[in-house]
């Protein structure tokens, strides 16, 4: 499988870990701007001990790729705990084509297991040292990231926060994922995992053949991510990004496996991913608004990815906080980027004046007296449309500091509907937008 045929590429940014390691300032306040922006990037891992990490790895794959040639009866026999430790067969979650179930199985490893080494299947205990050097360097590297994010961000109060959620000797879900993608034959149902946010802190992730793709936040588009030897790739979860009063952006990403012209995936396809995650009792403000502990929001995702395609798109668990929260962000801080949100047959009902095209649309948007706009969502409810549609009721009110005085109350409708010819992405088919009181 030749990756260099696949575009469009992410061009993801690169931060050196030997670096960061030196908490090279320079470093440390590039990868804040990544965060914020992309929340992920390449972390270059050749240059600290030597490789020693990514030699690791590559023991460790080599010995668990061997382990998923097991029949299914025998590896699903492995200690099971939870989500975060034991095996998980092909098909338990939604796959990334509509209606279909995931192709990837896995074999998880948890942080408290391989601290404490039990329960650890065999062939982990066989090679202990091993994955011990795996498990602790990955979550070693994803600490020295955070505290780097803590130090950089303590100017704000967040210091506290990052760190004391993530004391070592907690119980946590943090764990060490090996996932594979079995070849699929042609006309077989189930392929690749469903676009999702990670709902831990930080996630280290190795890929060995194509199919990690992430949606760009400028262009809205997938991006295929390459195969770097040498290299991981760190992604800001849903923790960071709450801990961080939302300034950290935990992205979207799916998998999706190459098949030929007959539906057919023709390759095996390996990845491996460290996933630390806060202290089980950790508390954090969710996306609704309210507290959370880190296990809890662990228990909601996981529950969500096992839902149908078409429930999870109602359930802004699984996206990481809804469409709604992305839009009102954008109006009040980045009104031109929604630009990308609408197409030419788009359709904005304004107080009952009819605007078209995306163009028309955000000449309406940007009437002067909604300069300077804070939005507040009182109320969110979607409900499924025909052709993969959605259709979102909001409700809440509006500060537009240069013109009023008083705060409006408003009501708008968003019909969303699949982008064509891009998998997994939206629009905005039409829309209303009605002031409903003042006060
Ligand atoms: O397999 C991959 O490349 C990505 C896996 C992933 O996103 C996940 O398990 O959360
Ligand atoms: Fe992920």
């Amino acid at each position: 499988m030749l990756q260099e045929a696949l575009s469009p590429v992410a061009k993801l940014q690169t931060i050196d870990f030997a670096k960061l390691a030196y908490r090279d300032a320079e470093e440390i306040s590039r990868m804040v701007q990544i965060a914020t922006h992309d929340g992920f990037f390449y972390l270059d891992l050749r240059g600290w001990k030597d490789g020693q990490l990514i030699r690791s790895l590559n023991v460790c794959n080599g010995i668990v790729e061997e382990w998923f040639k097991k029949p299914n009866e025998e590896k699903a026999k492995t200690v099971t705990l939870s989500d975060a430790h034991g095996y998980k067969p092909v098909g338990q979650q939604s796959g990334v084509k509509e209606g279909q179930r995931d192709g990837y199985e896995s074999l998880r490893l948890s942080r408290d297991a391989q601290l404490s080494r039990d329960p650890l299947p065999e062939v982990v205990r066989q090679s202990l040292l091993t994955f011990d050097d795996l498990h602790f360097g990955a979550h070693l590297v994803t600490k020295t990231i955070l505290s780097a994010l803590a130090d950089a961000t303590s100017n704000d109060g967040k210091i506290q926060s990052f760190l004391n959620t993530h004391l070592d000797d907690k119980q946590s879900r943090s764990a060490l994922y090996f996932l594979h993608h079995p070849p699929k034959p042609a006309g077989s149902q189930g392929l690749g995992q469903n676009i999702h946010t990670d709902a831990g802190t930080l996630t280290l992730l190795f890929t060995q053949q194509p199919g990690l793709q992430v949606l760009s936040p400028t262009t809205g588009e997938w991006e295929w991510v390459h195969t770097r030897e040498g290299h991981g790739v760190v992604n800001v979860g849903d923790t960071l990004r709450f801990l961080s009063g939302e300034r950290f952006r935990s992205a979207l990403h799916r998998v999706l496996p190459l098949t030929d012209e007959l539906g057919a995936q023709p390759y095996d396809r390996y990845s491996t991913a460290y996933f630390l995650r806060a202290a089980d009792d950790a508390v954090f403000i969710g996306n609704d608004g309210k507290n959370t502990t880190a296990d809890e929001w662990f228990l909601r995702k996981f529950h969500s990815f096992t839902q149908d395609r078409s429930v999870q798109r109602l359930d802004s668990v699984a996206f990481g906080g809804s469409f709604v929260k992305h839009y009102y962000a954008a109006f009040d801080n980045d009104r031109t980027s929604l630009a990308n949100l609408y197409r030419a047959e788009s359709m904005l009902v304004w107080e009952g004046q009819p605007h078209q095209g995306a163009e028309n649309i955000m000449t309406a948007c940007n009437r002067p007296e909604f300069e300077a706009v804070q939005t507040v969502v009182t109320t969110t409810d979607a409900t499924p449309a025909p052709q993969s549609g959605v259709l979102v009721a909001v409700t809440g009110r509006i500060s537009a500091n240069k013109h009023y005085d008083k705060t409006l109350v408003f009501a708008s409708t968003f019909l969303l509907q699949p982008t064509p010819g891009q998998l997994g992405g939206y629009f905005i088919y039409s829309q209303t937008f009605r002031i409903i009181a003042d006060l």
